[in-house]
């Protein structure tokens, strides 16, 4: 094998994991950040977000002498052949891909390139991006040999480890062969297929995956108002689909739709690239809508088992993150829900096992706890937000006990609603006709 000099430039949850699958294969990575607290931490082998196994990755990485961390981003450049680009691709009011952080990248490797390179974008970009950075930088630099590659990143928050040693597919897109074999050679050692494009292919690959997933759980959620109105188990439905192997099982859980760094950013990035070419892409535009309805409606549907009235009442929020097994809150739907719940003037208890350092700035005016039965204390109802396992394990009875009326409202299906019937719970979820409507209860 050959041990390939890297530089990760951009040391958050897809450079941090990149860099140190990259070092556990083998070769000698630098990650960079300008973030100089950031690196400081990962220096001291902190690791700065949660993500489960890469403590303990990182750090058999570094004791091996394969990994480390700077802030001087420029020696990261001069003393690697291959730099990965993974710095954030937010989203500007206009729907573009805001694209500050990876033209500012790319001015430093301007400035600090003296040798050969191949740069990796392994960003979120829009269709384009390899082919105009690639030009940009042949033009300041004739004399060295840069060749970009696109290697767009599937892992999921939560299960980013599992998820980049047991990828899919990876898609390596590249103008020239060479290069994209280099690339695709580090990655060798990996299962899953490796799909060799063009560039502009491998940068529509991501986001219409994002775009589809996103599809089909805006889809299922859709299929549950349907299903309360019908009489249908939105769970059952699912199942029935899933076992089709043409739709597959993945996606297909109904909840309060969909958030994080990615879904939300991409989807409205895909439209956009759309938009830039003429083209009205009409399911998308229903995709985000739905999943921006879904999350009202799910309000309404709080207040609605409550009674009408939210003034005076205190809910304890179950779960902040976008998903459980990770701490970020980035487009969280529990905050677009606690902040439309204080707004009918409900005290809001909240209770997440990971994310409360970074909720405190976020939310005002919340009650946080890291004991969900300190937060479900003398509470009106409680609201299910994020399926973390600590409360598809709660003790049900030990929390009927402790809450001013048993009421449950599940945005992510985890109970079934018998069982919680029969504990003694209004239990009130999404898609489900058999959840039962008790304003009695109160
Ligand atoms: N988070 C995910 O699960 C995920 C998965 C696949 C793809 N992506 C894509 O990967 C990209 C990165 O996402 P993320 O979630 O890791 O972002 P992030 O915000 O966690 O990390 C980005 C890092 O880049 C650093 N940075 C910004 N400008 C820099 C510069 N000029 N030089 C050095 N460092 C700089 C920031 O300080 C930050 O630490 C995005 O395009 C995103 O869409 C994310
Ligand atoms: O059936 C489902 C599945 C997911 N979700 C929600 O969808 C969001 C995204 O979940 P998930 O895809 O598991 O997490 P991400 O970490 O955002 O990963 C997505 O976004 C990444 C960034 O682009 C990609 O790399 C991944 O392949 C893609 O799954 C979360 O709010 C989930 O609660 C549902 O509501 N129902």
């Amino acid at each position: 094998m050959v041990v390939e000099r890297i530089a990760v430039i951009g040391t958050g949850y897809v450079g941090l994991v990149s860099g140190t699958t990259f070092a556990e294969l083998g070769h000698s990575v630098i990650c960079a950040d300008l973030d100089e607290a950031k690196i400081a931490m990962l220096q001291r082998a902190e690791i700065p977000i949660y993500e489960p196994g890469l403590q303990e990755l990182v750090t058999s990485n570094v004791q091996k002498n394969r990994l480390a961390f700077t802030s001087d981003i420029g020696e990261a450049i001069r003393s690697s052949d291959i730099l990965l680009i993974a710095v954030g691709t937010p989203t500007l009011e206009s729907g573009d891909v805001d694209m500050k952080y990876v033209h500012h990248v790319i001015a430093t490797i301007v400035s600090h390139t003296t040798s050969a390179k191949v740069i990796v974008i392994k960003s979120t970009v829009p269709v384009g991006t390899g082919r105009r950075v690639e030009q940009e930088l042949r033009t300041a630099l004739p004399h060295i040999q840069i060749d970009v590659v696109s290697n767009p990143e599937f892992l999921r928050e939560g299960s980013a480890i599992h998820d980049t040693f047991h990828p899919d597919r990876i898609v390596i897109g590249a103008e020239q062969a060479e290069a994209g074999k280099r690339i695709a050679a580090l990655q060798s050692a990996l299962p899953g297929e490796l799909l060799l494009t063009d560039r502009e292919s491998a940068e529509l690959i991501k986001y219409a995956s994002n775009a589809f997933l996103a599809a089909k759980i805006s889809f299922i959620n859709e299929m549950a108002h349907v299903c309360e109105k019908v009489g249908a188990d939105v769970g059952l439905v699912a199942k029935g689909m899933g076992l089709d192997k043409r739709i597959g099982p993945h996606f297909l859980n109904a909840g309060i739709g969909y958030g994080g760094s990615c879904f939300p950013k991409d989807t409205r990035a895909q439209l956009k690239i759309a938009q830039n070419v003429d083209y009205d892409f009409k399911i998308l535009s229903a995709v985000i809508e739905v999943n921006q309805l879904q999350r009202e409606r799910f309000v309404d549907k709080i207040k609605d088992t409550l009674g009408g009235k939210l003034h005076g009442k205190r809910i304890a929020v179950l779960g902040l993150a976008f998903k459980p097994n990770t701490d970020d809150l980035r487009d969280a739907p529990a905050l677009d829900v606690i902040h439309a719940l204080q707004s009918l003037g409900a005290e809001i208890h909240a209770y997440d096992p990971a994310a409360l350092h970074h909720a405190s700035k976020l939310l005002r005016d919340v009650q946080m706890y890291d004991d969900l039965y300190d937060a479900a204390y003398d509470a009106d109802a409680i609201v299910i937000a994020t399926e973390w396992e600590t409360i598809r394990q709660m003790n049900a009875e030990r929390i009927r006990s402790l809450m001013r009326y048993p009421v449950i409202i599940d945005g992510r299906n985890m109970f079934r609603p018998d069982e919680m019937s029969r504990l003694g719970f209004t239990y009130v979820s999404v898609g489900r006709a058999a959840a039962i409507h008790m304003e009695a209860a109160i």
